[in-house]
This record gives C-alpha cells, structure tokens and sequence, in this order.
C-alpha cells in the first residue's frame, strides 16, 4: 500500500530545489533553459509557476518530476532525492503535463480513474463516491462511460486530471491545467483545486499563462524569465508592491515632440496614444522622487495635464513588468 500521509518528513518541504541549472545542446549551440535556481515548498501551498514562452517552465517542473536529468541542481520531493530514487517518489506527486497523453483513450472516464487509483494502491470500489464526485465537478457526468478517444480535447484534458486527482497523492502539478477549458468548469475546478489544498493539504504546483486564474486560485506566484527567478512571492505582496506605481496621464494639448522621448528615456512608458484633443499614455514610476521628477519633466515641457490618475495593477500587470524589465524594480519583492 503506497504512502498516504499529507505530512512530509518534520521541517521538509515537500518541494525542494537547490541550484537547479539545465543546460540543452541544440541546433543553434548550447541553450540554459533554467540557471541556477532555488525555491521550497511548503505543504499546502498552491504555488503559480509563471514566465514568458521559453522562461523555462516546462524544463523545471520536468526536472522536478524527475523527467529531465538536471545539469546541476539537487531536487526532492517529501525528502527523497529525485534523481536518485525517482519511482519512490512517485507515491507522493502526480502530474498533468500539457501535450502529454495521460489517459487510457479505450476506457471511459470511470474507468480511467479506477484504473489509476488501482494502480496506485488504493482499491476503486472503496472510493466510488470519491470518483464520482470528481467526475461531478469536471463536469464529466454524462460522458463518464464514453471512451475517452471519443472525447472532445478539453474533455479528454478533464479525465487527465481526474485521474491525477483519483491517485490521491498529496503533491500536484497540473501543467495549463485550465487550457480548453469552459468557463463553468474552469470555476468549478478552480474551487475544487482550493477544497484540496484547504481540506485536504495538498500541495499543488500550477503553470499556466493565465493570469486571471493564477490571481484567484494561488497564494503564491514563482516568475521565472531566462531560466532566472524574477519574483517569488505571494500574490497579494506583489500586488501591493506595484500598486501606485503605474499611472495614466492625460494631456489637453499636443506636447513638443521631445517630451516623449524623454519620459521614455527615463522612465517605463507604455501605451502612447495621440487623439484629436488630447494625448494619453502610462508610466512606471519608482517612488516619490521619480513621481515628483516626471511632474518636473512635464512643467518644464508646458504639458497641460487633464488628468493623473493611479492605475490599480492586476497580477498580468505585475507579469509584464517582471519580465519586461531588466531587473527587479521595487526592493520590496524580496523581503
Ligand atoms: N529539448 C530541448 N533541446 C534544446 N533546447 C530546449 C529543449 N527544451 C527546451 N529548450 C529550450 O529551453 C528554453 C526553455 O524552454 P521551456 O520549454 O522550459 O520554456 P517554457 O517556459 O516552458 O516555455 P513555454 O511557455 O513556451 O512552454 C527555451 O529556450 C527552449 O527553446
């Protein structure tokens, strides 16, 4: 009988990764899809792993699971180092990869979730209500006999993660696991993934480019950009690190051409836009001293301004300024 305990040995996290660097050699010479990175995770978190397309997502949760030898790095997973005894710790986390074909297509959605419980060493016929409860909130209910061959994507993608969800571990790492999604389902699974981790304790590890979903369903957001980290933390603290930094300036008149060059110049200006009557656009400002220089910068200029006004980011905001900028802007982020 596998390991049921939600517990991971005292003091570990369940997750750990240490000086993880991957390197590839491809066509165009070598690539270093992760470099050098660290983070734990503790048990009941839900964790958002985000980044930009080749950030190097697939290659670290990959890593983590074991799939890819690293080129430096120690990783575990309940204390057991990955690497070194791989199938062991398979009793403690299940996967959704995207693109990756997880399911039996010849069995139906009832019987894919026996099956993968069964092979992890829980009995199916104990855990019935169980599967159909999980088969209710994925919205499977009327195709749960089908062949999941039959089945369209978005709900072939469903059984996938009812049978991660049927093998009961405590750790989950569900890949775009929204992707295809509707949007009753996504609703119901977002719950769902919440009632784990809240009644459950289960840890689960999210990628996705979904922002909207990773601001409602996670606690915590790793942004990775080159292989780095760029921000590691809750998602309310980087919220409130950005907050008040981002404002949208109105001006009544044209302003001399040069203005615009030099906000741009000094600081992180974004979407400039000339009307018949006014020109509008957003800036970045670091503080107050940068506030009050812009201020400068545009009574100097004889700007006319209509309007300043703060704009409230939202986590896609805060996505695009970490993996925009060269660095890291507020201090804050790594407290
Ligand atoms: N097998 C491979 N051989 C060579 N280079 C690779 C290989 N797999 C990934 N890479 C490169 O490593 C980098 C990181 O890729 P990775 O797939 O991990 O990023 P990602 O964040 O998951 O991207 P996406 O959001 O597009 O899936 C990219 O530059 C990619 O081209």
């Amino acid at each position: 009988m596998c390991p049921r305990s939600t517990d991971p040995p005292e003091h570990e996290p369940v997750v750990s990764v240490t000086g993880l660097t991957k390197r590839y050699t491809g066509e165009s010479g070598r690539v270093t899809a992760v470099d050098n990175i660290s983070f734990d995770i503790q048990p009941g978190q839900i964790v958002g792993l985000l980044g930009p397309n080749g950030a190097g997502k697939t290659t670290t949760v990959k890593t983590v699971l074991g799939l890819i030898t690293p080129t430096h790095g120690d990783i575990s997973i309940h204390g057991i180092p990955v690497h070194e005894a791989r199938s062991r710790t398979y009793n403690y986390v299940s996967a959704v990869l995207e693109g990756a074909r997880n399911v039996y297509w010849r069995l139906s959605a009832r019987e894919n979730l026996a099956f993968f419980a069964g092979l992890h060493g829980i009995d199916p016929q104990a855990r019935v209500d169980r599967h159909e409860a999980i088969i209710d909130t994925l919205g499977l209910t009327g195709k749960a006999d089908e062949p999941a061959k039959n089945l369209s994507r978005g709900m072939k993608q469903k059984v996938a993660l009812g049978c991660a969800l049927a093998r009961e571990t405590p750790v989950l790492f569900l890949d775009e696991p929204m992707l295809g999604l509707d949007v009753e389902t996504t609703r119901d699974l977002q719950t769902e993934l919440q009632r784990l981790v809240q009644e459950e304790g289960k840890t689960i590890v999210i990628t996705s480019h979904d922002m909207d979903i990773i601001e409602v369903v996670c606690d915590r957001v790793i942004v990775l950009n080159d292989g780095e980290i760029v921000a590691d933390d809750s998602v309310d603290n980087l919220l409130d690190v950005f907050q008040s930094q981002s404002y949208r300036v109105q001006l009544t008149e044209t302003p001399p051409a040069h203005l615009r060059e030099q906000l741009d110049t000094r600081f992180r200006l974004l979407n400039w836009r000339t009307d018949t009557d006014c020109v509008e656009f957003e800036i970045g400002l670091a503080g107050s001293e940068e506030f009050f220089e812009c201020v400068d910068i545009l009574q100097t200029a004889e700007a006319t301004v209509r309007s300043f006004t703060e704009i409230d980011p939202d986590l896609e905001d805060v996505f695009v300024e970490l993996t925009t900028s060269e660095s890291l802007p507020p201090e804050e982020t790594e407290s």
